[in-house]
């Protein structure tokens, strides 16, 4: 592993130097292989168990890493904190991977650092494959998101209420830099600082830019929003509930990062929310996409004074972006639902097919990932699909809309199968494999984790984890992994 650690380059007022905290007995409960290889991780290290659970506790850092906490602030449920920062996790370095791209690797779960408020530094074994888990669905799903490389048991409790025990998750990321990291150096007034994160998440992220002074800033403010309306859209496509969309958890890479109480919707309804902390729905469902806006509208508070000294200017000079990004955004879903339905184009006639639709779906509290599976099920005639009676009328405008737009049904069925996952991490299933561990029980996780891998596709197993909760995750919960 070769580590580049251009972010400790940055003024040291961007991070803490600090080490992770070591762990009584590590033990290596999940290697991401497939990940490791785009990562050029060589075989010889992947290969010794013991040693992958001594780095990825933070027990020992590997040749050429070193360990800091980042600096950030962040909106809270809309609420300004301006001292938040890496409380429980560590950055070890970057890593080149296999297309030259740099990424980030971070343990999650190892240790206080200056950040940590009154919280342990640490996390318990279930977030941590639960964010492995989610993840590595989402990967497959086609969603931009960081990824997991390892779980490590540290071998000594957490206490969340009851002891349980803990983890060191390893997360894998085109960068850490937050929405909140701008804002922490917005609210100090350091625009030396502000001035330099920005160069430096444009030199990273968005290296095309070439223009200069404001409208250099101007650019990068509208290349991430773009970036977050393709993240929203794919959230919306695949059912993706985020849970905390704070400023502090919104990646400027447009990457889906933290997945403390994110879950899947079974029952399409656009009010949904698991979140257990969430009690307004600030996070809901369909809330995803006007939050996005209001975190890209902070994001462009923070960086007025680099735009203009004089605030009103630069006011004039954003708002428009922001204002912009509600059309941008009803033009991605509505392309996006068409593409669920098998058209390549939006029409007037597509959008009020896919509105009807949901509002069927809402109604009849329908399962969103299987209605669309039977949809295609249906387009291909593979199936005799006992659909509700009250869609038998839209299947039959619907047909009729694709025939008008003489798409065949095979290409309608090709471009669903690519929008419509046959299998999601449905919540149940989560739930249980995540209750295996705490158990320290034989695992499922293997065969989970090997569907997830192919959501578009039926293999050995899919079956298996394909049904809808009993309760249509009436009573479930998510909680953060605090
Ligand atoms: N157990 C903990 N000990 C110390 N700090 C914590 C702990 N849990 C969360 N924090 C801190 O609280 C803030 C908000 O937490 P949040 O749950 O959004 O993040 P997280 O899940 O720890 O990390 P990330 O956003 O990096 O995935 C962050 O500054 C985080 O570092
Ligand atoms: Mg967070």
């Amino acid at each position: 592993m070769k580590f580049n650690n251009t972010y400790i380059k940055l003024a040291p007022i961007f991070y803490q130097h600090v080490l992770p905290t070591p762990v009584a007995k590590p033990k290596l409960l999940l290697w991401n292989d497939s990940l490791a290889k785009q990562l050029l991780i060589p075989s010889t290290l992947t290969q010794d168990s013991a040693l992958l659970a001594q780095y990825f506790s933070g027990n020992q850092l590997p040749p050429g890493a070193e360990s800091i906490a980042l600096t950030y602030s962040g909106h809270q449920f809309g609420h300004f904190n301006p001292q938040l920062g890496d409380g429980r996790a560590h950055l070890i370095g970057e890593i080149s991977d296999e297309n030259a791209q740099q990424r980030d690797i971070q343990l999650k779960g190892s240790g206080p650092t200056p950040f940590s408020r009154q919280g342990d530094g640490r996390c318990a074994i279930g977030p941590a494959v639960r964010e492995y888990i989610m993840s590595e669905a989402m990967f497959a799903l086609g969603v931009p998101t960081s990824r997991c490389l390892a779980v490590v048991a540290s071998g000594e409790p957490v206490y969340r209420g009851d002891a349980k025990p803990g983890a060191i998750v390893t997360r894998v990321a085109a960068s850490h830099i937050r929405v909140g990291t701008f804002q922490y150096f917005a609210s100090q007034g350091n625009l030396e600082a502000l001035d330099e994160l920005t160069q430096y998440a444009i030199a990273r992220h968005y290296p095309t830019i070439k223009s200069s002074g404001a409208e250099r800033v101007i650019a990068f403010l509208e290349q991430v929003i773009a970036k977050q309306i393709t993240l929203i859209t794919a959230w919306l496509r695949v059912g993706f509930i985020h849970g905390v969309m704070n400023t502090d958890n919104t990646a400027i890479s447009g990457e889906t990062i933290d997945f403390g109480p994110c879950a899947m919707m079974g029952v399409y309804h656009p009010g949904t929310v698991f979140s257990s902390i969430d009690r307004k729905g600030r996070y809901a469902f369909a809330n995803q996409a006007p939050i996005a806006q209001w975190n890209m509208a902070r994001l462009a508070e923070a960086l007025l004074p680099l735009i203009d000294s004089d605030q009103d200017a630069a006011v004039a000079k954003v708002e428009p972006l922001i204002i912009a990004m509600s059309a941008q955004f009803q033009q991605a879903f509505n392309t996006m639902m068409a593409a669920k339905l098998g058209f390549e184009h939006t029409s007037d006639e597509v959008d009020a097919l896919s509105t009807e639709l949901l509002d069927l779906m809402q109604t009849h509290q329908l399962d969103y990932t299987l209605t669309f599976y039977h949809l295609g099920l249906i387009i291909n005639s593979q199936a005799t699909v006992a659909l509700v009676a009250p869609l038998n009328d839209w299947v039959a405008k619907w047909q009729s809309a694709l025939a008008n737009a003489s798409i065949s049904a095979s290409n309608a069925y090709e471009l669903m199968q690519q929008n419509n996952p046959v299998v999601i991490p449905r919540n149940h299933h989560v739930e249980a494999v995540l209750a295996q561990y705490e158990q320290g029980a034989q695992s499922d996780i293997e065969r989970f984790l090997s569907v997830l891998a192919h959501p578009y596709q039926h293999t050995q197993h899919t079956e298996l984890y394909q049904d809808p909760a009993a309760d249509g995750d009436q009573h479930y919960r998510t909680f953060c992994g605090t």
